[in-house]
Order: C-alpha cells, then sequence, then structure tokens
C-alpha cells in the first residue's frame, strides 16, 4: 500500500507510540485488503465501549493510548445510563470500570455521548459520498445504505486508529465497485414499523456479507430502514444495501440486475413474529425494550403518543442518545409520566441489566437476534404498539 512521507514518519514512530501503533493497524488493514493508500475520513464512532463487552483487557488497552484524534469521533453505547446507572441496578464495580472506559476515551478527545445513532447528532451528520470510519453495526450499514455515505464495518481498534490518524484504508465500501448489488430482494406484501426489523432478521441470514437491492411494495422511512439495516447487520453480515427508488444510490446509479433473487413471503414474518428466540418454552416476557437502534426524535413522539394517559406495568425500556433525549424534554416526561424509562448511552443488549430476565419484548430485529446471546434472555419481536401493550399500557 502506497504510504505518503508523512504517513510514512507516522509509522515509524517519529510522532510517538500511540500513532504508530494506529498507523500499524491501518497499514495492516490496507495490506490484507489490498488497499492503495490512506484517505481522509470526516468522522469515526468507536464501538467497544461497554465494560460487559470489552472488560479490563479493553480498558487497559485504551488507557495505554495517548494523543489526540484529528477527527470528530464518537462512543457507541455503554454498559449504563451515566446518570440514572444505579436505578438500572448496575453494580457499583461495574459502574466503577466503565467510567474508567468513558474517561479513558474522554481524554482521547473523543465524545462520550454513546450512541449507535451519531447521525442524529450536532457534528456527526454525514452526506452522501462522505468517507467515515464507524464500526457499529448498524450505524455503518444506515450511513453507508440510507445516506449514501461511505464507511467499512470497522472494529473498535481500527475505528480509534482511524479517529486518531484521521484517516482509513481505501478498500471495501470506499469503493464503487464494492458498492454494486449482488442480489436482488422482492417483497410483494406491505410492509410498516416493526415489519422492516423482522424482514432483515430473515434476509440477514440468508444474504450473509452480500449487497442486496431491494424491490419493496411500500415505500420505507428512514427509521424503518434503520431498522432493516440493523437487523440485517446482526442475522447476516450486511452492511450496505439498496431499496430500489428510495436509497440515494439506487435512485442515482444505474445498477445491472444481480443473478440471483430471493423472495420473502407473509409467511415468514409471521412466523418471526411468533417465535421466541432463545427458548421452547412459551415464557411470559417480564422486560419490554425499544431503541435498538437508538430512537430518532420521531419514534420517541410516536412512543410518548402510544403511551399517553397509560400506566405501564412491567418495566420498559426506552434507549435513545443523551443528545436527542435533552433536545426533547417534554417528549420524555411524556413518555416517563407512564411508568417507562427512557435510558441514554446504553441499550439493552450492551447493558448487564437486563440479564436474568424471563423473556425480551422487543421491536427490533436486531435486538431479537443478539439479546438471547449477548444478554442470555429469550426474545420476542412484536410492533411497537403490541410492545407498549405487553407492557401494560392497555389500560
Ligand atoms: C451489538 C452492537 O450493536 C453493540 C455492541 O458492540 P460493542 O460492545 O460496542 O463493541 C455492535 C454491533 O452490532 O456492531
Ligand atoms: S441499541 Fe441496538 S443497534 Fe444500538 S448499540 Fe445497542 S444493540 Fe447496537
Amino acid at each position: 500500500m502506497y504510504l505518503t512521507a508523512e504517513e510514512e514518519n507516522v509509522l515509524d514512530g517519529e510522532q510517538g507510540e500511540t500513532l504508530r501503533k494506529a498507523m500499524e493497524i491501518l497499514v495492516a488493514l490496507g495490506d490484507i485488503y489490498g488497499a492503495d493508500g490512506l484517505i481522509p475520513v470526516k468522522s469515526a464512532q468507536i464501538a467497544g465501549v461497554s465494560y460487559k463487552t470489552i472488560g479490563d483487557a479493553g480498558l487497559e488497552w485504551i488507557s495505554d493510548l495517548e494523543g489526540t484524534v484529528k477527527v470528530p469521533s464518537i462512543l457507541n453505547p455503554a454498559g449504563m445510563d451515566m446518570l440514572r446507572w444505579k436505578e438500572m441496578g448496575i453494580e457499583p464495580e461495574f459502574a466503577e470500570k466503565q467510567l474508567e472506559i468513558i474517561a479513558a476515551y474522554e481524554k482521547l478527545g473523543i465524545s462520550s455521548k454513546c450512541t449507535c445513532t451519531p447521525y442524529y447528532l450536532e457534528g456527526f451528520s454525514a452526506t452522501c459520498g462522505d468517507h467515515l470510519a464507524w464500526s457499529e453495526s448498524s450505524a455503518v450499514s444506515y450511513a453507508n445504505s440510507v445516506i449514501g455515505a461511505r464507511t467499512n464495518r470497522e472494529g473498535g481498534p481500527s475505528a480509534l486508529s482511524a479517529a486518531l490518524v484521521g484517516k482509513t484504508a481505501n478498500y471495501g465500501y470506499h469503493l464503487d465497485e464494492n458498492r454494486v448489488p449482488t442480489v436482488s430482494v422482492v417483497v410483494d406484501h406491505e410492509l410498516s414499523g416493526s415489519d422492516y426489523g423482522a424482514l432483515g432478521y430473515i434476509a440477514g441470514k440468508e444474504i450473509g456479507n452480500r449487497v442486496p437491492m431491494f424491490h419493496l411494495a411500500s415505500t420505507p422511512t428512514s427509521d424503518e430502514l434503520k431498522g432493516l439495516g440493523a437487523a440485517m447487520a446482526a442475522s447476516g453480515a450486511v452492511a450496505l444495501y439498496h431499496v430500489e427508488g428510495v436509497t440515494p444510490e439506487a435512485k442515482q446509479v444505474r445498477f445491472d440486475k444481480p443473478d440471483e433473487t430471493i423472495t420473502i413471503q407473509r409467511s415468514q414474518l409471521d412466523e418471526v413474529y411468533e417465535t421466541i428466540i432463545g427458548s421452547e418454552d412459551d415464557l411470559e416476557c417480564d422486560i419490554v425494550a425499544v431503541g435498538c437502534p437508538h430512537c430518532s426524535p420521531e419514534e420517541l413522539n410516536k412512543i410518548a403518543d402510544l403511551l399517553e394517559g397509560k400506566k405501564i406495568e412491567k418495566e420498559l425500556w426506552v434507549c435513545t442518545s443523551r443528545e436527542v433525549a435533552q433536545r426533547y424534554p417534554d417528549v420524555v416526561k411524556r413518555i416517563e409520566e407512564s411508568g417507562s424509562k427512557v435510558l441514554c448511552d446504553t441499550c439493552m443488549v450492551v447493558s448487564p441489566a437486563t440479564e436474568g430476565h424471563n423473556c425480551m419484548m422487543v421491536n427490533s430485529g436486531k435486538a431479537l437476534a443478539y439479546v438471547p446471546g449477548m444478554c442470555k434472555v429469550p426474545a420476542k419481536i412484536g410492533s411497537l404498539e403490541t410492545c407498549i401493550k405487553r407492557a401494560g399500557g392497555d389500560n
């Protein structure tokens, strides 16, 4: 891979050990994937934040780094709401470690507004054609597919390296040739809301890491696209998809028709809705969690409307970013008046607080795919309306 004299200099350690390590990671990836060189990135989003997922080894690695990031950089959700961790039942030992992780990242100049939806935040918006180094898989999918920006699914360390260097290796989804659809997916019945998550849950398994072109009977909103992409990145490894007539590149580029077509039937979606993932038993869900990926302002509004004048009986988590929650205090208040909790900085998957529950009801195909494995809690998907009913919010 070609490096400029300045980049060679960094690789030789002339600018310190942290930048040398970061450059070494970028060059190693570039060499493996045949990159021709490095390209500047507009921002970085760094996963590997929850103490639950990175543990002491991760904390040690981050703590050893020095210097300041060169581009706006932001963290993925952590294991707890930074302000309400006690109420979540988080142990003080865990909280202490989590705060140390956050402080170590902050020392490098990284924003500790922990979220998987950085695109809603001031300073992290992206536009079509921007090069990014993001790592949370739903954020990667949204950036590539819905925004038309360009990012690979970076690992935590490679996103952090890109943040420190301000560049990433030019391979994969940064290149036109890898953004071409290689499989068609046809859905000829109308979909809405959580149907897109259920569709993504099924489609991801069949698509693997290919690039699908969807032909849909209904026009998804950006929140519905967010749910579709998140689920496909979880049940499969889809980092970029197109929707005919909807997503930016599908509208701009004349792609050839892929050789293979997958058709997804309504009955397949119905089956997902009927199944409890992770258990053979007909369990009663004792926690309901929405906001995977983190809620948009529109989603928070919809939840507030559905909960209006109701009191819930079960634990109901609404996950979003602190910045979005702070922007709409009245909406948050309307939601919390029902007894549900609007939790920030964290989510149902990366927090240890959901472990030990009987069964979790979700409206997300991604949470459905991850909760059983990562929290050891069986999960069931339902529409947002059903989720709220199950939380007892039909009184
Ligand atoms: C499950 C996920 O959304 C969050 C957990 O990742 P991490 O702990 O931030 O590395 C990561 C992903 O899908 O990219
Ligand atoms: S809310 Fe969902 S998409 Fe966001 S970090 Fe958690 S698991 Fe990932």
